[in-house]
């Protein structure tokens, strides 16, 4: 029998925003660099929060091949694509518009649909079949990374602690019209291809997180959303923190090395 049991995630702390900039920048690119060697392209999912702002890094970077990359979201909040609340339009001011990435290969949601989310997700899973499914027979899509950020709650994505949609099985993207963090309507992927995905890296930074990461790196068993996400077998999960948003957690530190 092979050995399917999830590695354990590996926590690399910073002593400044910059340094933890940086380092994400170096680790998206080689995950780029390893995707497109392999497949010339990679996929990734990007969320809200802070991490669009926290990719600038990537801007005018060396060796980020931008026409290779295919971006989704990680989850998206039920609005137009230019309403301030939108994490398309936020990533877009962050970062698209700044960097040389043809217009496709970026796949926001559809909010035409925003009246039947049920129709909503399903044509976001055929946006992400399209990308995965004629290529890969796998059940799930197997992104090549996913990056996310926790909120205090200790949610991620748009999984909410005590939802329901924690113990989504079968869609690659769900809805939520329940959020308890504004906007209500909200459209996400789900665990399984979240921990289906190749890497999955959580960006967190602010002495504000550090009792939601101590329960969540220290206490994985009280099950919060973000203690969740465990890639499967080979995949591997990263945590890159600053020194401040991880001042409580005992879990241990791996050096990243540069
Ligand atoms: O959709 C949302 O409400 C936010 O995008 C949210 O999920 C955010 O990603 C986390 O709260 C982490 O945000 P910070 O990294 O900014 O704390």
């Amino acid at each position: 029998m092979p050995n399917t049991t999830p590695h354990p995630p590996v926590l690399c702390s910073f002593a400044t925003s910059t340094e933890l900039c940086d380092a994400v920048a170096h680790f998206i690119i080689k995950a780029q660099k390893e995707a497109v060697e392999k497949k010339g392209r990679f996929s990734v999912a990007i969320s809200g929060g802070s991490l669009p702002k926290q990719l600038n890094a990537l801007i005018g970077k060396a060796g980020v091949k931008w026409d290779k990359w295919q971006v989704f979201y990680a989850d998206e909040r039920v609005v137009p694509l230019d309403h301030p609340d939108s994490n398309h339009k936020l990533c877009m001011d962050e970062l698209f518009s700044k960097v040389p990435i043809p217009a496709d290969n970026i796949h926001p949601i559809d909010p035409s649909l925003a009246d039947d989310l049920e129709e909503l997700c399903d044509a976001y899973e055929k946006e992400l079949i399209r990308e995965f499914a004629q290529k890969d027979s796998a059940r799930f899509p197997i992104f090549d990374l996913i990056l996310l950020g926790v909120g205090p709650d200790g949610h991620t994505a748009s999984l909410f602690p005590g939802h329901a949609l924690l113990t989504e099985e079968d869609r690659w993207v769900a809805y939520i019209e329940d959020s308890p963090k504004p906007p209500p309507k909200r459209v996400t992927l789900t665990f399984p291809v979240i921990n289906h995905a190749a890497r999955v890296a959580f960006v967190a930074s602010g002495e504000g997180k550090a009792d939601t990461l101590k329960t969540v790196l220290d206490k994985p068993e009280e099950g919060l959303p973000a203690s969740r996400v465990r890639p499967a077998h080979p995949g591997q999960l990263y945590w890159f923190c600053d020194d401040a948003a991880v001042s409580k957690v005992e879990y241990p530190r791996t050096q990243y090395k540069l």
